[in-house]
C-alpha cells in the first residue's frame, strides 16, 4: 500500500514507521545482500528507512555521475556525525580541520611521493616477517595482520611511537580489533549501546595521548624527515584533538588495506595459473625466489605490473559496500527527485559486479586491468573502490603500493599449501572492504632455493 501511495517522483521507500522492524531489520542483518535484493525488486533507485534516517541508494550509471560531481551533495555533512561518534571530534573542529588535513594527506601520499615510504616499509615488512619463523601453519588473515599492521604503523607513525613489538602488541591489538569490528555500528549510534567498543575506544584514545606526545617531542624541523603523523600534528587546528585524529588516521590506514592484502594473496594462491605467472614475473625481475632480504623499491614495482593488476582486481571484488553523501538540495536522478536531508548511498561492491563494465564480474581476472591507463594513474571505467571526484581516498596510491610490496616479499620468501578453500566474504558490513567469513588455514615454509625450480612443475596442468 505504501508503495502505491507514494509520490511518483520519489524513489520507492522500503521500511516501516517503526525503525528496526521489517525491512529495516533485514537491512541491518546483511546489508550487502539486502541492497541487491532491493535493487532487483524495486529498481535502480530506492530508499531504505532505518534507524530513523532515510538512505537512498543509486545503483546505476546516471546516479554514479551525480554522486561524484553534484554540488547538491555534501561529503563532510555525511560523515561528520560518524567521526564524532567514532573518535569524539566535535562538529566545529571537524569542519575547521577537514579540508586542511585531506589536502595534507593527499599530497604526502601522492604517486610522486611514494618512494619516500617504500624503503622503510620494505625494511619493516622484512623485520616482521622474520618473526613468523621459517615454517608453520595458521590462518592467512592472522598472518597478514601480524606482518602488515606493525610494518605500516611504524612506516606512517614512526618506529617506537605506537606499540608494535611482540611484547606490547597483544593488548593493543585486542583493543584495536574490537574497535575496528564495531566501528561501523558505533559510528551510527550512541556509544552507550556498545559498552565493549566504548571501553576499547577509551583505551586507545588514552594510549594516543602518549603516542602524540612522543611524536611531538621527536618532531624534526625539516619536512622530509617528518612522519605522516607529525605532518598531521603540524596541520591540526586545536592541539587537544591530536589523540583523536591520530586514532582516526590509524583506523583509516588499516581498516581497508589489511583485508585487501589478505584477499589479494588468497586469490593468487588459489589460482595456480595466476600464481605461476606471478612467480615467473618475480623471478625475471629479482632472480630465483628464496634469497633473503630482497630490497624492492617503488621503481621495481613498476617492472611487475601483473602484481598491481592482481591487487586492483582484489580491491574490485572486495570494495566497500557503500559510500555516502548527504543531499543538501533536492536532486534529480533518473526520474526521481531525492529530497534534501537524505543520505545518498552508492555501492562500489555492487557497481563492480556490473557485467557491462566487468565481464564475468565474479571472476578474479587480473588481466582485465591491461586496459587501464595505470601509467597515467587512471583506473578502469566504473571502478570506484576509493570513491571519486574531489573526496577520493587520499591514501589510495599508498594502499596499492603497500599491498604490492607485501605480496612480492611474502611470495618470494615462502612456499605455501592451502589447507582450506578461499572463504566467502562477510555480507555483514556496509562500510569498508569485506572481511573473510571463515579462516583460511595454510602451511608455509621458507623457500628452499634448490626446490623452487621444481615447484613450478607441480602447478603445471
Ligand atoms: C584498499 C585500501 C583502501 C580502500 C578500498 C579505501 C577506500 C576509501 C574510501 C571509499 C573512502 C571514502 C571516499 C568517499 O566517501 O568518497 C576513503 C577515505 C579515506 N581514506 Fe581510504 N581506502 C583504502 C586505504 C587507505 C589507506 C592506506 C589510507 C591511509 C594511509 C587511507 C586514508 C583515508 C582517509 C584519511 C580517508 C578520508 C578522506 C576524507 O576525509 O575526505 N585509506 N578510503
Amino acid at each position: 500500500l505504501l508503495l502505491q501511495l507514494r509520490n511518483p517522483s520519489s524513489p520507492p521507500c522500503i521500511g516501516s514507521w517503526i525503525p528496526w522492524f521489517g525491512a529495516a531489520f533485514q537491512f541491518g542483518k546483511a546489508p550487502l545482500e539486502f541492497i541487491e535484493q532491493a535493487r532487483n525488486k524495486h529498481g535502480p533507485v530506492f530508499t531504505i528507512f532505518a534507524l530513523g534516517k532515510r538512505f537512498t541508494f543509486v545503483t546505476e550509471e546516471e546516479g554514479t555521475e551525480a554522486f561524484f560531481k553534484s554540488e547538491d551533495l555534501n561529503f563532510e555533512q555525511a560523515v561528520q556525525q560518524a567521526v564524532k561518534n567514532a573518535v569524539s571530534v566535535p562538529a566545529e573542529a571537524f569542519y575547521q580541520n577537514h579540508g586542511i588535513l585531506y589536502s595534507m594527506m593527499k599530497g604526502k601520499m601522492s604517486p610522486s611521493n611514494l618512494h619516500m615510504f617504500s624503503g622503510t616499509l620494505c625494511k619493516e615488512l622484512h623485520e616482521h616477517m622474520a618473526l613468523l619463523g621459517t615454517e608453520g601453519t595458521g590462518d592467512l588473515n592472522d598472518l597478514v595482520r601480524h606482518v602488515m599492521y606493525p610494518a605500516v604503523v611504524n612506516t606512517l607513525f614512526g618506529k617506537g611511537i605506537c606499540p608494535t613489538s611482540p611484547s606490547e602488541i597483544k593488548e593493543f591489538e585486542e583493543h584495536f580489533q574490537k574497535y575496528d569490528e564495531d566501528f561501523e555500528y558505533a559510528s551510527q549510534m550512541p556509544e552507550c549501546f556498545l559498552r565493549n567498543w566504548s571501553k576499547s575506544k577509551k583505551w586507545l584514545l588514552k594510549l594516543f595521548e602518549k603516542v602524540v606526545l612522543d611524536a611531538e617531542r621527536t618532531n624534526p624541523s625539516e619536512t622530509a624527515s617528518k612522519t605522516l603523523l607529525q605532518h598531521l600534528l603540524d596541520s591540526l587546528q586545536g592541539k587537544h584533538l591530536a589523540p583523536n585524529y591520530g586514532l582516526l588516521m590509524l583506523w583509516a590506514a588499516q581498516a581497508n588495506a589489511v583485508p585487501v592484502a589478505f584477499w589479494t594473496l588468497a586469490f593468487i594462491l588459489a589460482n595456480p595459473a595466476i600464481y605461476t605467472k606471478v612467480m615467473e614475473d618475480l623471478a625475471s625481475v629479482f632472480g630465483k625466489a628464496g634469497k633473503d632480504k630482497l630490497e624492492v623499491s617503488e621503481e621495481d614495482l613498476k617492472k611487475i605490473p601483473f602484481i598491481k593488476w592482481c591487487t586492483l582486481e582484489a580491491i574490485r571484488l572486495r570494495s566497500p559496500g557503500a559510500i555516502t553523501k548527504k543531499v543538501i538540495n533536492p536532486i534529480k536522478i533518473k526520474n526521481f527527485t531525492i529530497p534534501a536531508g537524505d543520505m545518498l548511498m552508492l555501492s562500489p561492491y555492487w557497481l563492480h559486479r556490473n557485467p557491462k563494465y566487468f565481464p564475468d564480474p565474479e571472476i578474479f581476472k587480473p588481466d582485465r586491468w591491461k586496459e587501464a591507463n595505470l601509467e597515467k594513474n587512471a583506473f578502469l571505467d566504473s571502478f570506484v573502490a576509493f570513491g571519486g571526484g574531489k573526496h577520493q581516498c587520499p591514501g589510495r596510491w599508498f594502499a596499492i603500493m603497500e599491498i604490492q610490496l607485501f605480496v612480492v616479499l611474502f611470495l618470494y620468501k615462502y612456499e605455501f599449501v592451502l589447507l582450506d578453500a578461499v572463504p566467502k566474504e562477510s555480507p555483514l558490513h556496509l562500510v569498508g572492504t569485506q572481511q573473510p567469513m571463515a579462516p583460511l588455514q595454510l602451511s608455509l615454509s621458507e623457500v628452499d632455493v634448490k626446490w623452487k625450480d621444481y615447484s613450478f612443475l607441480f602447478w603445471l596442468p
